[in-house]
């Protein structure tokens, strides 16, 4: 059986690669998204195994430890990571998964999945993006503050993906994204 292809959506934090996961999601609920291991507290509404695994520092190091992470990042004084098994499993499966996580994280499943597909998802401008996080409504000014100066630098390396995508309008990024899907599906040598 044919392995399945991996997509990873990254960008900075409060781009829309959550809104736009899940717009996408209701278009092709075949996808699979992989679920993080977080040490974030969760926010309101968040849940457990669905949002986030969340994990104390110690667990999470446990799982660094045990070499069950395919991934992982500090980013903004937690750390964040992406669980291996289910990838393998889900590819092995012949499916797709998509890794929603940011760029550091990103760099390094290249490191390990050079065949993988790597989508940045932008902001129209610095200043939308500074809206979005606030308008989200979940972050502290100095969190905010802190997303914004690492945004910049994530910025600086899209030359490291395969496709960027402006998350100007959800619909259209969704169709961008839906396109790439459909392009690299239908590549002779994949
Ligand atoms: N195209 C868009 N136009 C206007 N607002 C948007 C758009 N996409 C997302 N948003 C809004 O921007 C905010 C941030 O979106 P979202 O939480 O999906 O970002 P994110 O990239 O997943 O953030 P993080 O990386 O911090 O998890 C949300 O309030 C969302 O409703
Ligand atoms: N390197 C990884 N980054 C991840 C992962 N899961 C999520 N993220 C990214 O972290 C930031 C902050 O997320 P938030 O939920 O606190 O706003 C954001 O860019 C996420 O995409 C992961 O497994 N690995």
């Amino acid at each position: 059986m044919a392995k399945g292809l991996l997509f990873v959506i990254s960008g900075p934090s409060g781009v829309g690669k959550g809104t736009v996961g899940n717009a996408l999601r209701e278009k092709l609920p075949e996808i699979t998204y992989s679920v993080s291991a977080t040490t974030r507290a969760p926010r309101a509404g968040e849940q457990d195994g669905v949002n986030y695994f969340f994990k104390t520092r110690e667990e999470f190091l446990g799982m660094i430890e045990r070499d069950e992470m395919l991934e992982y990042a500090e980013y903004v004084g937690n750390f964040y990571g992406t669980p291996r098994d289910f990838v393998d499993q889900t590819l092995a499966q012949g499916k797709d998964i998509f890794l929603e996580i940011e760029v550091q994280g990103a760099l390094k499943v290249k490191e390990k999945f050079p065949e993988g597909i790597f989508i940045f998802l932008l902001p129209p401008s610095l200043d939308e993006l500074k809206d979005r996080i606030r308008g989200r409504g979940t972050e502290t000014q100095a969190t905010i503050d802190h997303r914004m100066s690492v945004a910049v630098d994530e910025m600086n390396l899209l030359r490291h993906y395969d496709y960027a995508v402006v998350n100007d309008e959800i619909d259209f990024a969704c169709k961008r994204i839906e396109s790439i899907i459909i392009a690299e599906h239908c590549k002779v040598h994949p």
